[in-house]
């Protein structure tokens, strides 16, 4: 089944167009990995699909509604979750709070009810609590709930962005390069709780230059160049697939702005 189908997509910044009529369609329960060199507009396609840009051309359905001009809070609350190639938690917070903070969509207490703190207010910030530890329990950071989530180490951080996607409960995570800057051991880790997320029936969109990840974990491999689609496939045709090849080749020939 298609949980999310975007069509004939064309986003251009000032004449130039990043993304060039692209086709992409994920199905549910899928790991699907978005590849290509630097500048082909994987990030661009994410900003798409989570409404930080409204597309120039082309529609996207996400559990066949539309949402080319929904913003992203709305885009959360229908159920797609993101992280950032750039890690942005709040850092002088707890751990524990950055996740309670995802969990701000789903929750039904205003701003009202969480000053005047009635009965009602204690009951669920109970119940987002719970929740929130139950979440950090699942991706290994149960015992750092408390730490200043800046004090955690760069892989730990990481997961706690994935731990705050997961707290909006979404049916569809997007991950932004999320094995950048991880040692071995740590992407070991991630290939497992990704497989996690996806076992608990989490459906993964993932942009990753790490290709033993992107080779070991990926259902499908979908590979832009130069804001086109060039290949959509399993691991194994992709990796032989001529023109995948000849674009992650053309970096090797000295165009390292392109590297992959
Ligand atoms: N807001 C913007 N304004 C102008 N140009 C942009 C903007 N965002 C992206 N671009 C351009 O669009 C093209 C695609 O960029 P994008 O960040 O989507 O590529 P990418 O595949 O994610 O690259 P990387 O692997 O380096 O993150 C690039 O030429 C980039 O300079």
């Amino acid at each position: 089944m298609t949980l999310l189908e975007g069509k004939n997509l064309t986003m251009v910044f000032g004449g130039l167009a990043a993304l060039d009529s692209v086709d992409i369609s994920i199905n549910k329960g899928e790991v699907l990995s978005l590849i290509g060199p630097n500048g082909a507009g994987k990030t661009t396609l994410f900003n798409l699909l989570t409404g930080v840009y409204s597309p120039t051309r082309g529609s996207i359905s996400f559990k066949q509604k539309e949402i080319k001009n929904l913003k992203p809070y709305d885009i959360t609350k229908m159920g797609i979750a993101r992280t950032f190639q750039n890690i942005r938690l709040f850092g002088e917070m707890s751990v524990l709070d950055n996740v309670i903070i995802g969990q701000h969509c789903r929750t039904g207490t205003g701003v009202f009810g969480a000053i005047f703190r009635g009965p009602a207010t204690r009951k669920e910030e109970r119940k987002v609590r719970d929740r929130a530890m139950e979440i950090l329990n699942f991706v290994g950071l149960d015992s750092e709930a408390g730490e200043k989530a800046k004090n955690l180490p760069y892989g730990k951080q990481r997961r706690l962005e994935m731990a705050r996607a997961l707290a909006t409960d979404p049916d569809l995570i997007l991950l932004d390069e999320p094995a950048a800057g991880m040692n071995p051991q740590e992407t070991n880790e991630l290939i497992g709780l990704i497989d996690k997320i996806n076992d608990m029936g989490k459906t993964v969109l993932l942009i990753e230059h790490d290709m033993k990840l992107v080779m070991g974990i990926s259902q499908r491999i979908m590979v832009l160049d130069y804001g086109k689609k060039i290949a959509d496939g399993p691991p194994e045709k992709v990796r032989n697939d001529e023109k995948v090849i000849k674009a992650y080749l053309g970096d090797r020939a000295g165009k390292e702005d392109r590297a992959c």
